[in-house]
């Protein structure tokens, strides 16, 4: 399937600045696309070349198989900002109606609109009165005008409680198995972690991974630990015969490499007497995202 989004070697230098560096990159239909990074690392940079908004110094962009900005790439791209403002004096179905009429689309569609992001409710409510992630579903309402066809979101969670997030996530999940593609940066690793397809990690405008999660923790190869319960009374003897760290009355914490998880598992399993369960925990999200920003210093 054609990308819906293509950058090839996309450079971007502010007078001094190289803000982003030969970035490489596709988003798929249907695909989930986190872009991380610290501040400063070019994530507004390169939401502003795709969308159109600054040109990029060199390289290639292909937005639904157009230029950035041109009429068939600003058509079918949605973009949500960080932070979303409307006039609170309006009802959410008067902005999203307002909004469509903007757009040349039937004013029609704005219940519809609203009940997919789950503001059918509160729709007759004037803005002034919604909570912050009320407000971040308007701007989601008012994306999804058009049904476009890729989405890009600057930290749409930000500010968000935790059920909030996963509403937020859950209306996303929904659109990207219709096919929507969608690139949102974020700085909620754990989130992220859970609910996007790919992860793109930029670091001083380099791009540093560019993978599935699973596949970022093969290249990683980062330590795994093994959490093992003892039966009690026992901890002592299990710590002593896996030369692992005792960490409470019951606990014994082990690390070993990828490639040798499933020997230590065999020597856990062995001593089957004095073991309770085993729990492995991969390296998180976070781990590899220090890992693969901090790359670049050493
Ligand atoms: N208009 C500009 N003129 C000069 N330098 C700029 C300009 N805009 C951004 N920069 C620089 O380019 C780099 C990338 O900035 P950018 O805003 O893209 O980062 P970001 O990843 O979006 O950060 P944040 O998470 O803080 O939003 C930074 O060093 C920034 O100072």
């Amino acid at each position: 399937m054609m990308p819906r989004l293509t950058l090839s070697q996309v450079t971007k230098r502010y007078d001094g600045v190289t803000a982003l560096d030969a970035v490489d990159f596709t988003v798929a239909p249907g695909e989930r696309v986190a872009l991380l990074g610290h501040n400063g690392a070019g994530k507004s940079t390169l939401m502003k070349i795709v969308l159109g908004l600054i040109p990029a110094t060199s390289g290639q962009i292909e937005v639904l198989g157009a230029a950035p900005g041109s009429q068939a790439a600003r058509e079918g791209t949605a973009y949500l900002p960080e932070n979303v403002a409307f006039h609170p004096a309006l009802t959410g179905l008067e902005q999203i109606r307002l909004y469509l009429r903007l757009r040349g689309c039937d004013p029609a569609q704005a219940m519809g609109l609203l009940e997919r992001v789950g503001l059918g409710e509160a729709a007759r409510r004037r803005i002034g009165t919604y909570s912050k992630g009320m407000r971040q579903r308007v701007g989601l309402a008012q994306a999804l005008i058009g049904q476009p066809r890729l989405l890009i979101l600057d930290e749409p969670t930000s500010g968000l409680d935790p059920v909030s997030r996963r509403e937020f996530y859950a209306i996303l999940d929904g659109l990207a198995a219709e096919g929507a593609a969608i690139l949102l940066s974020s700085h909620a690793l754990t989130e992220v972690e859970a609910r996007t397809d790919r992860i793109v990690i930029l670091s001083k405008g380099r791009l540093m991974a560019n993978d599935t999660l699973h596949a970022l923790r093969r290249q990683a190869a980062l330590p795994i630990r093994l959490q093992i319960s003892a039966r009690p009374g026992a901890a002592d003897q299990v710590a002593a015969q896996l030369s692992g760290g005792r960490r409470n009355g019951v606990m014994v914490d082990l690390t070993c490499a990828h490639d040798e998880k499933l020997t230590r598992l065999g020597h856990i399993a062995a001593l089957k007497g004095l073991i309770e369960d085993v729990e492995i925990i991969p390296p998180s999200l976070e781990d590899l995202y220090s890992h693969f920003s901090r790359r670049d210093d050493q």
